[in-house]
């Protein structure tokens, strides 16, 4: 795959960078009005009963805040954080000492839950409903099961792929806030404030051309921006206009609705090869020479969302949208 700047996922070279321009507090988070609204009840009711937070899944898309929001969650329940993933938890034991090590209220962090082995989420079980920990020591006949007692603890887990996680890991959550893709106001506040934090001046109608481009994700709407912003700073005077914006997201090449060259050879290759759908995944991937994992986690559900795509029991099939983004004329019937 190569690289898109409208990929969703975070490359190497810009976590530190991320890190920086997260927002720290409830109010700081910008957009996700109902999961913010339940979190800050949730967390408010925790505080004044001296008790630790419910355990909290958080799912959705790459690049909404799931991250974010886990940080945020700590620092407003003025808890540490601590963070690992699901596979980077390998054996039994990796877990045991992670969570033997939290104080008292900790947030404990794991990042892609959906893929902590099925023999470590039984650990993780009694960890949740009871704060303790069963371990075996010893082996063979002589082997027995101690119990150990664990530190209260809040369990934030994020992931892309809720519909992977175990049902029993799913019901011992408390808390289950579902982020949404954003929508262009929301992004454009985004922007803003990004650029303020960059000390770039940029007027609301560039940042709300940059908003409508970043594929309803706060991760693309910041990358979009330092990119404009470099643009900027070469061939103008570091400030952000309008005309130098639509200037820059041309030369990007990415189009009004945030689709670039991969996902209008998606869209083409449906409506040229396949007369529009249904199509399978497999059979689209292999057209294009992608994985269909790639598609279905990366490229599509943006696609989806916009209701460019529509997901059939025979296969994938575009909607009238489509061939009007294109300017062709919508099959009849
Ligand atoms: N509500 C928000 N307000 C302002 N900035 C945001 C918001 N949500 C996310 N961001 C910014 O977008 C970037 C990506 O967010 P984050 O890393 O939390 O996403 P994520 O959901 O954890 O992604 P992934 O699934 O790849 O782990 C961060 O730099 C963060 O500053
Ligand atoms: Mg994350």
């Amino acid at each position: 795959m190569d690289e898109r700047i409208i990929s969703s996922e975070v490359n190497q070279n810009e976590i530190s960078l991320e890190q920086s321009l997260r927002p720290q507090t409830l109010k700081q988070y910008i957009g996700q009005d109902q999961v913010k609204k339940s979190l800050e009840i949730f967390i408010e009711a925790a505080r004044l009963r001296k008790e630790t937070l419910d355990h909290v899944l958080l799912y959705g898309p790459p690049g909404l805040g799931k991250t974010t929001l886990a940080v945020i969650i700590a620092n407003e329940m003025g808890v540490n954080i601590r963070t690992t993933s699901g596979p980077a938890i390998e054996r039994p034991g990796d877990l045991a000492a992670i969570l033997t090590a939290l104080e008292p209220g900790d947030v404990l962090f794991i990042d892609e839950i959906h893929r902590l082995p099925r023999q470590i989420e039984e650990v993780l079980y009694p960890a949740m409903e009871d704060f303790c920990l069963d371990i075996v020591i010893g082996k063979g006949p002589s082997a027995r099961s101690v119990r150990l007692d664990l530190p209260p603890f809040t369990l934030v887990g994020a992931t892309t792929r809720a519909g992977s996680l175990s049902a029993p890991l799913r019901d011992r959550f408390g808390v289950l806030s579902r982020l949404e893709y954003y929508k262009e106001d929301q992004l454009k506040n985004i922007v803003l404030r990004t650029a303020e934090l960059f000390e770039t001046k940029i007027d609301e109608q560039s940042a709300a051309e940059i908003a409508r481009r970043a594929r309803g994700t706060p991760r693309i709407a910041n990358r979009l921006l330092r990119r404009v912003r470099d643009f900027a700073q070469v061939k103008g005077n570091g400030e952000i206009d309008i005309a130098l914006a639509r200037e820059s997201l041309e030369l990007l090449q990415v189009d009004r609705l945030g689709l670039d060259h991969i996902d209008h050879k998606l869209l083409k290759g449906i409506i040229e090869r396949f007369r529009g759908g249904p199509v399978g995944l497999d059979t689209i991937a292999a057209s294009i020479g992608e994985e269909s994992e790639t598609i279905e986690d990366v490229y599509e559900p943006y696609l989806l969302q916009i209701g460019f795509l529509q997901r059939t029991p025979r296969g994938r099939m575009v909607t009238e949208l489509v061939y009007r983004h294109f300017g062709m004329e919508p099959p009849k019937q």
